[in-house]
């Protein structure tokens, strides 16, 4: 079976010369929930666009259910694209907005109404059909975009940056609706932000983008905890960093040369022996021992893993949530966060001395590229 969406190679030069995308490879399954996720500039609307047909492709393939797109225009895609600022007429009702692609396709008013009819249910806009887009609230017309995008029953939904309009309560009730919307029409969704959180909790794969390059495809958890490059690494999550040089690799596990001391992780990519490589460490993998507890032979036995030197630079408590910063031998600091039964205030005072602890199977090392 040929997946819904395939992209093969494909690139994009603006006519200024601006590389925006670059050999961007992706298949994705009939249904999947995909994020691009990235910093501004990075290419995500780009493709998006030529996703949709509003932007010609420069170079490589892009395929839906095995059929090459390229030079087909929007409107014979079998796309919707819902834009940030929803695009809604605003002196049309909110029925007439919806309805509004299938009539341009000429489908029968008999038709037509009853499909407008169905999804103005499904997204519970009865109330309001009869009313102008630019009376109703944020979250109203988000979802008259919605149901304009999806009442020409599409395969592929294109969402660029659909909540960024929306307050965060309204954003994060909107994410839960969109979520469980996409499972049960089954509809595949691919889904621009620059949100680290709503790609997080909504996607079922994502796609960081950096400088118009895919760095990493995967499900969220696995970006979260297994980053594939040194970018993913500082985009996603709070990791701390070291940089080394690999000292020897067994086992799926990687000892790395670092100024603070020989620490392992979990191999991710190619790194050979003599490697410069980075050790990435989850914020939420360390562990605040303070120096009375031992040396840090002892609190590495004990802990079974990596152990650095530190000294607490400052310790505050906001709400439930302990924030220590901690300066590393050399003097750049990080910053770590717990539950503050874990941390408890005064349990840290600026200028103690402590040790960093963490398991090996918790860190990942990555080349340094
Ligand atoms: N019409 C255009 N002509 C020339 N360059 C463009 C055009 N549109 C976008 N670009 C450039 O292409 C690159 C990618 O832009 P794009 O809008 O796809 O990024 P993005 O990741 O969606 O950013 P944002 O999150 O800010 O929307 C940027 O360098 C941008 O300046």
């Amino acid at each position: 079976m040929a997946h819904d969406l395939e992209l093969v190679g494909v690139g994009k030069v603006y006519d200024n010369g601006t590389p925006a995308v670059i050999g961007f490879d992706l298949a994705v399954e009939k249904g999947e929930f995909i994020a691009f996720l990235g910093p501004s500039g990075c290419g995500k609307t780009t493709t998006l666009r030529m996703i949709a047909g509003f932007e010609s492709i420069s170079s490589g393939e892009m395929r839906i259910r095995g059929k090459r797109i390229n030079e087909l225009p929007p409107e014979r895609r079998p796309t919707s694209m819902i834009f940030q600022n929803y695009a809604l007429f605003p002196h049309m009702t909110v029925r007439r907005n919806v309805g509004y692609g299938l009539e341009v396709k000429g489908l029968p008013k008999a038709e037509r109404d009853a499909k407008v009819e169905r999804i103005i249910e499904t997204l519970g806009l009865g109330d309001v059909a009869d009313k102008r887009p630019e009376r109703l609230s944020g979250g109203q017309r988000q979802r008259i975009a919605l149901a304009r995008g999806l009442v020409v029953e599409p395969d592929i939904l294109l969402l660029d940056e659909p909540l960024g309009a929306l307050d965060a309560n309204l954003r994060k009730a909107i994410q839960n609706e969109l979520k469980l919307l996409q499972k049960n029409l089954g509809i595949t969704f691919v889904f621009v932000t620059h949100a680290q959180s709503e790609a997080l909790s909504l996607s079922d794969r994502i796609v960081v983008m950096n400088q118009g390059r895919v760095e990493q495809i995967s499900p969220p958890h696995q970006l979260y905890r297994r980053p594939d490059t040194p970018f993913v690494a500082q985009f996603i999550g709070r990791n701390t960093i070291l940089a080394g040089t690999v000292r020897d690799v067994a086992g799926g596990r990687v000892a790395v040369d670092t100024p603070l001391g020989v620490l392992s992780g979990t191999a991710n990519g190619a790194v050979p022996t003599g490697a410069a490589a980075q050790v990435v460490v989850p914020a939420e993998a360390i562990e605040v021992h303070t120096a009375l507890e031992g040396t840090r032979e002892a609190v590495a036995a004990k802990t079974g893993g990596n152990v650095i030197a530190g000294r607490i630079r400052r310790s505050d408590v906001v709400g439930h949530v302990s924030h220590l910063s901690v300066e590393l031998p050399g003097g750049r600091a990080i910053s770590l966060e717990a539950h503050v039964d874990k941390y408890p205030p005064g349990a840290f005072p600026p200028g103690g001395d402590i040790l960093l602890a963490w398991a090996a199977a918790e860190a990942t090392v990555i080349p340094a590229r």
